[in-house]
Parts: structure tokens; sequence; C-alpha cells
């Protein structure tokens, strides 16, 4: 009895999840591109909300989560919610080619966060390799996708995939970027707190990188812009510098942020999606190969996605106040 009613609920779940599909497909033929987005590292603090702020995103079309374990249950939950993209979970080794198959756009937040006391750096170790390992599968299923790299310690965690990828002969400067959105939406958060602005109008760019003093907010440039001088610029830069660390003592001991991460991942990702599709004015900042600084092969700057449409984007060689391209 209790076999026969185990195989009428699998063939239920059969049936809905052909159901689902096919409703998933015919919505979204309707509305623009198919776009496939993967998450490796999706049944984790933050893999969890990202999956679920992309499965919202009508961008995307098909949701890939990956992860070494738990991701089936991840993927069934978020695939009910009832929004066009088509879900599908991965775990282990052997199916990460599945998962990444197709992939427009790869989003990577795999690997261990930090606890009270430690560096972005004391991550270096066993991140370098989590990436290592996902970066050469990338650079063998989805070798034109779009790489968005969350692994800290995301000053290290691109160049290490950049080399990853320049071995397979893959390597598109254009195409890989360390996620630094959390720093500006940290800054344009912290800004408008300070100056009494609404904070959906406001916009700090940051440069340099992700990782203490590597973190530049630029309040000059701010806009709406009101002056941030003396021992108020040093505050805000400071708190920019150190909203990390704020979460992570704040969780003691429980991770670092996830929340933050997932919605500043989901913004970061839905740009590159849109410029993916040619939409055009996109701008954000992010961690790229360039050549703003000769000494510094890697830095965060402006970066305007109207070239994504030929797969990738074009770095804002002048970090000004205005100019962007
Ligand atoms: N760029 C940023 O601004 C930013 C912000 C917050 C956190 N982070 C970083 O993001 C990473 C993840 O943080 P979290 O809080 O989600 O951690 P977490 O431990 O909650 O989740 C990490 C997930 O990665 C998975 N994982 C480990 N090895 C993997 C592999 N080889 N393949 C696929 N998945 C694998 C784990 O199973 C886990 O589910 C950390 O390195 C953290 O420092 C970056
Ligand atoms: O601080 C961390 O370790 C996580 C992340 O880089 C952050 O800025 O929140």
């Amino acid at each position: 009895m209790a076999g026969a009613r185990g195989s009428v609920v699998r063939s239920l779940r059969l049936v809905g999840q052909h159901v689902h599909k096919q409703h998933s497909r015919e919505m979204s033929s309707s509305v623009g591109p198919q776009r496939k987005v993967t998450i490796l590292g999706a049944a984790g603090g933050i893999g969890q909300p990202l999956g679920l702020l992309m499965k919202l995103n009508p961008l995307v079309t098909h949701l890939s989560l990956y992860d070494i374990a738990g991701t089936p249950g991840v993927a069934a939950d978020i695939s009910h919610c009832n929004t066009p993209a088509e879900v599908s979970g991965f775990a282990g080794d052997e199916d990460l080619g599945k998962a990444l198959e197709g992939s427009d756009v790869v989003i990577i937040p795999a690997g261990v966060p930090r606890k009270p006391g430690m560096t972005r750096d004391d991550l270096f170790k066993i991140n370098a390799g989590i990436v290592k390992t996902l970066c050469t599968a990338i650079s063998q299923h989805c070798p034109e996708a779009i790489v968005n790299m969350i692994s800290n310690p995301v000053n290290s965690t691109v160049p290490i995939a950049a080399e990853v990828f320049k071995k397979a002969g893959t390597y598109d400067p254009r195409k890989l970027f360390g996620v630094t959105t959390l720093d500006v939406v940290r800054a344009r958060t912290f800004y408008a707190a300070k100056k009494g602005l609404n904070v959906r109008d406001v916009d700090v760019p940051v440069v340099g990188g992700h990782a203490g003093i590597t973190i530049l907010p630029l309040f000059s440039q701010a806009t709406p812009y009101k002056p941030v001088e003396g021992d108020e610029l040093e505050a805000l830069t400071k708190r920019t510098q150190d909203g990390g660390t704020e979460v992570v003592q704040a969780k003691a001991g429980k991770g670092s942020a996830t929340l933050s991460m997932a919605y500043a991942g989901a913004v970061f990702a839905e740009a590159c999606l849109k410029g993916l599709n040619g939409e055009k004015g996109i701008v954000e900042c992010t961690y790229v190969q360039s050549s703003v600084i000769p000494e510094l092969p890697f830095f965060a700057s402006k970066i305007r996605a109207y070239k994504f449409l030929d797969g990738g984007a074009e770095h804002n060689i002048h970090v000004g106040p205005k100019v962007i391209s």
C-alpha cells in the first residue's frame, strides 16, 4: 500500500514537473531572449536567497542551482514560486557539467565565509581550490558565459579564475567580474542615511578592490551630491570598508553577509543580463582586469555594459566624476 502510494506520488510529481516546465516555456518564450543563469554554491547562505531573487527576475528563463549537496531540495522549494523561470537542481561533481551547460551567466558564491577575527585572506587556501575546480568546469562546459565571482577573497579569486581560463584558452577579460556591488550598496545606504537623502535616488561609486582599505568609496562623486568632508568622510569611508566585518561580528560565528549579498548579487547579475540583452546605459562598479593603474592588473571601477552584446563589457578607463566610457 505504502509502495503504491509512493509511486502515485512520484507520478503526480512528474506530471507536476512536466506541467510546470511546459507552463514556464510558454510564458518565457513570449517575453524575451532565453537566458540561463547558474549559481554555484546554491545551497549556501548567499546561494539560497540569491536563487530566490533570480527566480523572481523576469529576465531569467532557466535557473540552474548547483552545490556539492542539498540543491535538489532548494530547487524544489524555489521552483514552486509562480514565476516563469524553469528551475533545475544539481548536486555533486558528476552533475557540475550538466548544471553549467548552456549558461549565459554563472554566479559563484561557493566557498567558506569568515568568522570573527578572520580576514578575507584567511579564506584563500580553501576557496582558491574551490574556485579553481569550478572555473575549470566553466571553461569546459560554458566557456562563453559571463562569470560573477562572489567567493572571497575576491581580490585573489578573480585573478585565479583568470589564470584558469587563460590556461584553458577561454579567458575573456570582458566577461570575468568580481562582485563588489555590496560595497556600493553599503556606501549608498550609509551616505543616504547621513545626508537625509532618499536611498533609492542615491549612487556612490566604489573603486579599488574588496578588502579593507582597498574598498574606496568615492563620496566626492556621489549623486545627488552633498559634501562629505573631514571626520564625516573618514567615518563614512571606514564604515563602508568595515561593512563586512560589522556583519561578521554581529553574526558572532554564524557566517558573514548573506542576505544583503544576495540582494547585491542579484542587482549585479541583472545588470549583466540587461547588457547581454542589449539594453543601453547599464553601469556598475566591479572588479575587473584593468589598466587604470598600471601596477594593478585588477581594479574595481565603473563599467558600462554596452559591449555585452558582443559578449563582454568595456572598461571605464577614466574613473572620473561623470566620464564612464
Ligand atoms: N563578494 C562579496 O561581497 C561577498 C559578500 C559576502 C560573502 N562573500 C563570500 O561568499 C562565499 C560564500 O558565503 P556564504 O555565506 O554563502 O557561505 P556558506 O558556507 O553559507 O555557503 C557556501 C556554499 O558553497 C558550497 N560549496 C563549497 N564547495 C563547493 C564546491 N566545490 N562547489 C559548489 N559549491 C560548493 C557549500 O556547500 C555551501 O553551500 C564566502 O567565501 C564569502 O566570504 C562575498
Ligand atoms: O566580510 C566578509 O567576509 C564577507 C563579504 O566580503 C562582505 O563584504 O560582507
